[in-house]
């Protein structure tokens, strides 16, 4: 579904990722891990059209997407749900998610529907301002838009990260049950939760992939993973 082939990233001279190649099958979950500033925010932006590589290709559905825009991208089905987790504070969790439906042309009450699917409390919330919602329900309210529309390649940037461990755990359901529905591509920190959600592992390794694991039982092994690093 997914080929990335033989890319290199930079910011002005600095090349961060170096002769990347992934070939990612339909319905899989990825998870990328690697250390702080190993590249895999880079390798996401550059898949969603954030950043265009100096060298090589990317292929979604065999067509070369290389250096197309990420509002061309979203419409293919292609989302990103960055790692800050900004929602529209001064608008209501409703409004967000009428933005959502807005932009992908989605009607509001299945919009919303998607929402409540994967996160049914969030039910209590939809007239409160965004900006006053917690970390990790801002994170739900981000992941539920992002399946607003027909998304069929999702790429999530640290969903876990700062969040506490009993919100770890809700975002952890959620990631789960879109295992199979579509393909999602993960960066994430948290080994535990890489070793129960994953088909495979990226690893990567100062811009290079340094390992690929698809054996289930060495992604169950956490001690494995974190050797990886
Ligand atoms: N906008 C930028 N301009 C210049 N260099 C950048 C920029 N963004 C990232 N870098 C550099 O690129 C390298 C890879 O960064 P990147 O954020 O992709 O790594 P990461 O693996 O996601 O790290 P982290 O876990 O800390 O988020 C780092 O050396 C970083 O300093």
């Amino acid at each position: 579904m997914l080929k990335v082939a033989d890319i290199d990233v930079a910011y002005g001279h600095a090349k961060v990722l170096y002769n990347i190649f992934l070939e990612l099958e339909a319905g899989k979950t990825v998870f990328i891990v690697g250390r702080n500033g190993a590249g895999k925010t880079t390798l996401l932006k550059s898949i969603v059209g954030l950043i265009r590589p100096i060298k090589g290709s990317i292929y979604y559905d065999n067509e070369n997407i290389t250096g197309l825009l990420p509002n061309k991208l979203y419409h293919r089905g292609i989302r990103y749900v960055n790692q800050d987790k900004k929602v529209f504070g001064s608008l209501t969790v409703q409004e967000n998610i009428e933005l959502a439906a807005f932009s992908s042309g989605e009607p509001l009450s299945r919009a919303l529907n998607k929402v409540l699917e994967i996160y049914p409390k969030m039910k209590e919330f939809l007239q409160l301002k965004a900006g006053q919602l917690s970390g990790g329900q801002r994170q739900v309210l981000l992941i539920g838009q992002a399946l607003v529309g027909d998304p069929r390649l999702m790429l999530i940037d640290e969903p876990t990260q700062g969040l506490a461990a009993v919100v770890i755990n809700d975002i952890a359901k959620i990631l789960s049950r879109l295992r199979g529905k579509l393909t999602t591509i993960i960066v994430e920190q948290n080994l535990p939760l890489v070793s129960r959600l994953a088909d495979q592992v990226i690893v990567l390794k100062e811009g290079k992939v340094s390992r690929i694991l698809n054996d289930v039982s060495e992604i169950r092994n956490i001690a494995l993973l974190e050797k990886s690093l």
